[in-house]
Parts: C-alpha cells; sequence; structure tokens
C-alpha cells in the first residue's frame, strides 16, 4: 500500500514541524502543511466550504495543530473553526491538538476559560481511558507523562461534580455537552482544590478526537505515541466504514509552504545577482579559484589573543575577532566549547555584503571600500523571489574548498554578524516604526586571510585562501616572522599590558552623579521593568504566548576616545576606546564566544557565554539553547548548589520549551526524524552566573548547507519566547519606547568558512554602538578635558530573560540586572 497523507493545519506555532516529524516517523505516513490562513481558502469567500472541502479530499486524516491565542477568535484558528462543520456524506477524521482541541471541545458547545495559572512546559501523568471500546484512542495505552502548553481549558462543567462521583462521572458525556466524549484527563494541585483538566476527548458521532497536551515534545513519554496509532488506525477503520474516498494529490492541489518574495523596495541598482555573480567584475570575483594555505606556529603560553591582534594590526578600521576568552581558565581540554580562537585579519582588504531588511539588494564592499569611494561599492538585485539566503549561498558556492587537510574548524571564507531584526523578517514580523537609519541588518565579510588559535594543543595557525600561491606563501612566512619578532610574544614587554585589571566584586549598574558625567548610564527603570513583565504575563494567561523573552536596554553616552581606531591602550583620564572596552570585558567575564567585532559601521563588544549554531561540511548541525539562569553567590558558589537552584519546574519548562522550539526549527530544514536531544537541562558555569542548556542535533539532507540553518532558525528561540511569531509581535509592542530596535543584540556573530563548517553564538552579555550615532557634544560640561574630541558616542546593552506563567516580576528584574552586570561593569571600571 502507498503511504498514508495527512494534512496538516498549522496555527502558527513553533512546535508544529515536530508535529509533522511525529506522524511522519510514528505513521510512516507523508504530511503536507496547510497555514490557518491560506490565501486561497477565505472563509468570506462564496464557495468556501466547497473549496476546503476539496482541500481535504485527497488526504486519510487532517492534524489541527496548536498555536497561539484562543480557539473563539477567528484570527487565531482560521479555517480549523471550519473543519469541523464540513457536513456532507464524509467528513474527514480529524485529530486537534492543544488549540485543535480547544477548537474541537468550542465547535461541541464547550466554553474555554483560563486556568489558574498556565502550564506550559509542565510535564503531568495524564488519567486516561485505557477500556476497548467505543473508537477509544486510549485503549491499551499504559501510563504515561506528556508535557502541556496550554494557559486556555475545555470547561464541560467538571467542576461542579462532587468529588466522590468523579470516578464514575469522568468519562461520561457531561449532561450539557453530549457530543463530548471524554478520554483523558489531569489533575492540578492548586493549594489544596483540585483543578480538573480535560485532555483528551471524541466526538460522539464524527471521526473527531482532540488531545489537550503536546503529543509531540521531547518530554511527552513514548508510550504516548501509541495514542497517535491508535487513532490513525481509528481514522482508517472510519474511512474504510464509510467508504470515504481519497484521491491522490494531484501536483495542483500539493501544498508546500509558500515562500515570501522579499520587497523589492528601491529601484536603484539594475545588476541582478544572477548576472553579477556570473560576471567577471573585480568584486565579483573577488576570492575566486583560491587555494587554501597555512603555517602553523607554536604560541607562547603569556600570549592572549588580544596580544595577536595588537601585533598584527596594520593601521586598519574592521576588525573581527572571535575570542574564547574563557578557554585559558579551561585548559584542561574538557571543555570544547571554548577551544579555538579565530582572527579575521585585515578586513579592510576583504569583500563584505551588506543587507538590510525589506530591501531588494546586496550591497557589496569591495577592498578598503570606504561608502564615499565610488567604484568599489555596488548594489546588486536580488532574482524575484531571491531571498539574502540563496544569495550567500550562491556566492559561497562558487568559492566552495572541499580539500584543506586542516583539523582546524575555519580555513576562511564568511565571517560577520545578523539583526535581531533580520530575524523578524525570516519570520514575518512587521517592525511597528519606520527605521531612521541606514544600517544594514546582515554584514559578512568573505576573510581569505585569517589565524586559528588552538587553546588546548597551543598552537597558531596563520592561513590564506589565495589563488596566487607564492604571494600567499609570502604573506605566511611575513605574517610569522612579525609575530615571533614582537617584543610581546618575547615576552620583552608584560602581556597584560594595557590590559585592566581584574575586578572581582561586581557592583550594581548606576547612574554616576553630576559633576563629571562621564560615562552617563542609563539602565532600565525597575518598576518600569517589572510592570512589563506583569503584562507579558497577561499575554501568556490569555493563551497569546507560552513563554515570552522579555529585554530592555541600558544606553551609556561618552565622549568618545581620541585612541578610538586605533587599538592602543591610553591615559587614566580619558574615555575608553572599544578595544579597551573589549580588553576589560574578556577579563572580568571570560566567556567561550567573546568577540571584538568593527564591521559594516558597528562596533560590538561580546562576552557571550551562548552557542548558537554549530555544523560542519557533513551536515551535522547542533544547537545549543540556554534557558534558566542563577547569579552565583555565597549562597550558590557550587556547581552542586546550582544544579538544585535549577532543576525546579519552572526553570525546566523554560529551558524545555526552547528546547522544544528549536527541535521545531531546524526539523523545518533537517526534516522528520532527523533531530535529536542528546542533551536535556544541563547545568553550566560561567563567570559569574550557572545557566541551564540543553543540544539539539539535527543531520542535513545533503542539497543544503549551515546558511539554511540560519535563515529557518533566527531569530533565536532561546531570545524570543515560543510560540516564535506571536511572541515576537507581543515583544515589539512591550519593549519600546517605540521605535527602539534590539539591533546586534539578540542576533548571532559567527563564521561559514569556505569549506561549509560555521560556528554563532547568539549576541547577548554584550555591547554595542553604531558609528552614525556618534553626535557632536552640545553640552560642555559632559566632555572630557582630555579627549577634547566633541564627539559623544552612545553604547547599547540589552539584557532580559524569559518571562513565564511562573515568574516574578522582582524576579525577573533581578535577573535582567544580573546579566547587565558584566558588560556595563566596564564602564563603571573606567
Ligand atoms: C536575554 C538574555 O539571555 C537569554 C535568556 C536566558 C534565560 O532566560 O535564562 C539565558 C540565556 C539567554 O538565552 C540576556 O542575556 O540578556
Ligand atoms: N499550545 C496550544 O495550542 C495553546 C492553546 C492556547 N493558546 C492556550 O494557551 O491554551
Amino acid at each position: 500500500m502507498s503511504r498514508p497523507r495527512i494534512l496538516f493545519i498549522d496555527a502558527y506555532d513553533s512546535f508544529s514541524n515536530n508535529i509533522v516529524s511525529l506522524l511522519t516517523t510514528v505513521l510512516n505516513a507523508d504530511v503536507d502543511v496547510l497555514p490557518i490562513d491560506p490565501p486561497h481558502l477565505n472563509p468570506k469567500r462564496a464557495g468556501f466550504q466547497d473549496a476546503l472541502r476539496e482541500q481535504v479530499r485527497p488526504y486519510h486524516a487532517v492534524v489541527c495543530g496548536p498555536g497561539p491565542g484562543a480557539p473563539d477568535v477567528d484570527k487565531d484558528v482560521g479555517i480549523m473553526k471550519h473543519i469541523w462543520g464540513l457536513e456532507g456524506q464524509d467528513p474527514p477524521p480529524v485529530l486537534g491538538i492543544c488549540l485543535g482541541f480547544q477548537s474541537l471541545a468550542v465547535s461541541c458547545g464547550a466554553v474555554v476559560k483560563r486556568l489558574q495559572t498556565g502550564l506550559h512546559g509542565m510535564i503531568r501523568e495524564i488519567d486516561h481511558l485505557t477500556a476497548e471500546h467505543d473508537r477509544n484512542i486510549f485503549a491499551g495505552v499504559s501510563t504515561f507523562k506528556a508535557t502541556l502548553y496550554h494557559s486556555l481549558h475545555a470547561d464541560v462543567g467538571q467542576e461542579s461534580v462532587p468529588a466522590i462521583e468523579w470516578q464514575n462521572a469522568k468519562w461520561v458525556s457531561p449532561p450539557l455537552f453530549p457530543d463530548i466524549v471524554p478520554l483523558a484527563w489531569a489533575y492540578e494541585d492548586r493549594g489544596g482544590a483540585v483543578e480538573r483538566i480535560l485532555m483528551g476527548i471524541r466526538h460522539r458521532t464524527k471521526p473527531f478526537w482532540g488531545l489537550q497536551y503536546h503529543p509531540e515534545s521531547i518530554c511527552t513519554e513514548s508510550a504516548g505515541h501509541r495514542v497517535i496509532m491508535n487513532w490513525f488506525r481509528e481514522a482508517m477503520a472510519w474511512n474504510h466504514a464509510t467508504g470515504r474516498k481519497t484521491e491522490s494529490v494531484s501536483p495542483e492541489v500539493k501544498v508546500t509552504e509558500e515562500l515570501e518574495s522579499p520587497i523589492l523596495a528601491d529601484a536603484g541598482p539594475t545588476t541582478c545577482s544572477s548576472s553579477w555573480l556570473q560576471g567577471d567584475g573585480a568584486l565579483a570575483s573577488f576570492g575566486l579559484d583560491a587555494k587554501y594555505l597555512s603555517k602553523t606556529i607554536d604560541i607562547p603560553l603569556h600570549i592572549e589573543v588580544p596580544d595577536v591582534v595588537e601585533i598584527l594590526q596594520d593601521g586598519g578600521n574592521e576588525f573581527i575577532v572571535l575570542d574564547s576568552a574563557s578557554a585559558k581558565l579551561k585548559r584542561t581540554g574538557l571543555d570544547v566549547r571554548g577551544r579555538y580562537s579565530i582572527i579575521a585579519l585585515d578586513v579592510d582588504e576583504a569583500l563584505k555584503l551588506e543587507y538590510r531588511t525589506g530591501r531588494g539588494y546586496v550591497t557589496v564592499r569591495g577592498p578598503s571600500a570606504s561608502p564615499a569611494a565610488q567604484g568599489s561599492v555596488k548594489q546588486v538585485k536580488l532574482n524575484q523571489g531571491q531571498t539574502i539566503w540563496q544569495f550567500l549561498t550562491d556566492f559561497w558556492t562558487e568559492r566552495q574548498i572541499r580539500s584543506h587537510g586542516t583539523p582546524d574548524p575555519f580555513i576562511g571564507g564568511f565571517m560577520g554578524y545578523t539583526t535581531y531584526e533580520l530575524g523578524l523578517e525570516g519570520i514575518n514580523v512587521k517592525l511597528h516604526e519606520e527605521r531612521h537609519h541606514d544600517r544594514a541588518d546582515l554584514c559578512f565579510a568573505w576573510v581569505t586571510r585569517s589565524i586559528v588559535i588552538d587553546h588546548i594543543e597551543g598552537s597558531l595557525r596563520i592561513q590564506t585562501l589565495s589563488s596566487r600561491e607564492p604571494e600567499g606563501r609570502q604573506w605566511l612566512e611575513t605574517t610569522a616572522n612579525k609575530l615571533a619578532r614582537s617584543p610581546i610574544w618575547s615576552n620583552a614587554i608584560p602581556a597584560n599590558f594595557g590590559k585592566a585589571h581584574q575586578s572581582s566584586q561586581l557592583t550594581p549598574p548606576h547612574t554616576p552623579r553630576a559633576r563629571h558625567t562621564v560615562p552617563e548610564i542609563r539602565a532600565p527603570d525597575a518598576s518600569e521593568y517589572e510592570s512589563k513583565v506583569r503584562l507579558c504575563q497577561d499575554f501568556i494567561a490569555a493563551g497569546d504566548s507560552y513563554e515570552l523573552c522579555l529585554t530592555d536596554q541600558t544606553l551609556i553616552t561618552q565622549p568618545r576616545s581620541r585612541s578610538e581606531g586605533t587599538l592602543q591602550s591610553q591615559g587614566k583620564h580619558t574615555s575608553p576606546s572599544s578595544w579597551q572596552l573589549y580588553r576589560s570585558l574578556r577579563t572580568r567575564q571570560p566567556a567561550p564566544f567573546g568577540s571584538y567585532i568593527r564591521l559594516g559601521g558597528a562596533t560590538l563588544v561580546s562576552s557571550s557565554p551562548e552557542r548558537f549554531l554549530t555544523f560542519d561540511s557533513a551536515g551535522l548541525c547542533s544547537m545549543r539553547p540556554m534557558k534558566g539562569t542563577v547569579r552565583k553567590s555565597p549562597l550558590i558558589s557550587t556547581l552542586e548548589a546550582a544544579e538544585k537552584a535549577l532543576h525546579i519546574p519552572k526553570e525546566e519548562a523554560e529551558n524545555l520549551m526552547i528546547v522544544d522550539l528549536v527541535r521545531h526549527d531546524l526539523h523545518s530544514v533537517c526534516g522528520p526524524g532527523n533531530v535529536d536531544v542528546p542533551h536535556l537541562l544541563k547545568v553550566e558555569e560561567y563567570a559569574s552566573v550557572f545557566t541551564m542548556i540543553s543540544v539539539v542535533e539535527g543531520r542535513l539532507p545533503p542539497r543544503l548547507t549551515g546558511l539554511d540553518v540560519l535563515a529557518a532558525s533566527l531569530p533565536p528561540g532561546s531570545m524570543t519566547g515560543a510560540p516564535k511569531k506571536r511572541s515576537c509581535e507581543i515583544l515589539q509592542g512591550l519593549e519600546g519606547p517605540r521605535g527602539r530596535e534590539r539591533s546586534l543584540y539578540s542576533g548571532v556573530v559567527g563564521y561559514m568558512d569556505a569549506a561549509g563548517r560555521g560556528d554563532w553564538s547568539v549576541t547577548i552579555r554584550s555591547l554595542f554602538r553604531w558609528d552614525d550615532e556618534t553626535t557632536s557634544s552640545i553640552n560642555p560640561s559632559t566632555l572630557d578635558a582630555t579627549t577634547g574630541a566633541g564627539e559623544i558616542e552612545t553604547w547599547r546593552i540589552g539584557a532580559g530573560g524569559a518571562v513565564t506563567a511562573l515568574s516574578t516580576p522582582e524576579g525577573e528584574t533581578d535577573e535582567m540586572f544580573t546579566k547587565l552586570k558584566g558588560p556595563v561593569g566596564v564602564f563603571e571600571e573606567a
């Protein structure tokens, strides 16, 4: 028999692809996905019912999925609501899950109410009917626990049943709702009183079933998969008994995900991407036909990443340093996260690709191209329907290097950043306001000269992608000599030259008093932040989100340092340059994903502990969401104590939600059955906090690369909450003042090399500024006499955390300030 076909109706949930994977693997079925609001099925148009019937006819069964919102709100359920009303001889067999379940219950007359407290990421035992009769999909299923993600539940009068009657009453259709046959329940202890929550139903006469819990969650026990098998067996039995005919899907009806084409706003550029990439202009041919050359030397123990940068800098303007600053602390070799540091060299000479959301073109900046240097900047139009990621893939494919013979993770290739707003474009979340700047949301340099430091081996590899071998080799020698001959290398100058001293005692952010307002720190107002946490919880209670990663920004203004643009340290009384801030942050807050980046008008100084995504050239990808953080304190100073503090329902639920979300993101590119969770809820130690991480792995099909994973998974789920799209929309409204963007914060930083390997971190615990936010000083009192530069620069630091139904406003505010402390401290130190 050919494989059965199932239509999955997606209510924009962040777990949908996990359900598709479950159905595909457990039922050996082909699953097509249709959104709740497909343009060709508008309930307001004449003939809608017929069109919907035609849509579902080819399928053996339909699944109505989970999602944000409420079942009685039309826009939240879209066509789902009309599935239950499909009259005629042969309604299709349908399974509703969570929102889909609630929609079925509402169609049978039930009222949907708010739970006393939402149950998101909570794992509960299911009390189900095991008897073998009457289309009971729980028949023969052993006891199991399942994950819940809901704020609402179906009220069928269960609270009015006296406790002594419950055992007999619970499997009987409630008198007021004769079409609902209860099949499963869960019970929530609410301080002595028990809340009865309907977990599974079937329709009395129609082939409709529903589950309130999430069968696809990583924490729903596999005994629960039997329910899905039973359901499908009942569905097929229904089709057979009623003679319901399914027809094979003709190519016209087959549903595929609709790709939105980018908005082609500016008519400006005329060169389109395909002709540019194949052209032979100086920019288009940059980096083609290159060969990998390298030279390895030992690195003295006292030399640190910034020392290497200082020795080799040649008065450049742009820098990319990915610094495993925590590696030295862990030279045991156990902590593989921080093994390598990568330094791009001669970034000014590299080709840069920049993209801004909503624009239909890519800006290509040639070597040493200042925006003013005409001729070396080109705007290349994206083809109709082509995304920035497809453009980057085409560019990369032309420069791919298959054999290089180095075990190191990077040989040269793309390095750069993306903003949070780039991610929003990818999930079709519109920005509230017009943007009053011209900054790029993605800036990737094609790096051909670089250094990889292996902190475990104590080695340094100088490498180039060069089309002229003798010249390339010459450069390797010159660079090696430059390092070896430097006085710092031979320890003639102490290696802590120019470094800020380590401060272990962190002080809370504050606004310095008026006399000498340098720098001026404007941290979020605690009570305002607390009210935003409460607003988040209102959205959660209403069913609009399961978890919201609320954040806020701290602004620091200071006179622009006179030595900005060089890597010099300077006198005591001037404001610190970005380089000094970086030196200071990496000492105060050493992290596995530190970075110093000056690229495309942005400066980023980061001490991120969070890996977003790593992948190899064979297509194995791994994501490492972090969620659940406690501050180090005398009470919580050991891993053991932190485990106690973090292995509690609230923290575990936060992490689990993001794990399921990341599985969904990875499933979308890796496909059903190709995603696993090798580590769940593991507590790790960082400089000033303990955090819980999980690892989610996927295997990419051969034709896809890590760029496809980035395209499918931004913005990082740990920075949004779930479901991603609705949560981001809510956060946009809350995180004002209006028009404020998260920008680099919540974006990602990393690389994808010419061999196809990549490593990306989430931009958190960091500070950034944009060149265009430097203003002339209007108030002379804010000027430090020794800078005299007359310019004020603005640094931004984002911080926040996940809000759930179980959060407390004070607890979340404290967590936000804890995360802020590290990065803000570099200014206080100055
Ligand atoms: C939002 C931040 O961190 C995120 C939120 C975390 C949490 O809620 O525990 C942990 C790591 C990050 O994914 C931040 O650092 O500002
Ligand atoms: N996961 C879901 O489908 C949730 C359904 C609904 N939004 C609720 O919160 O109850």
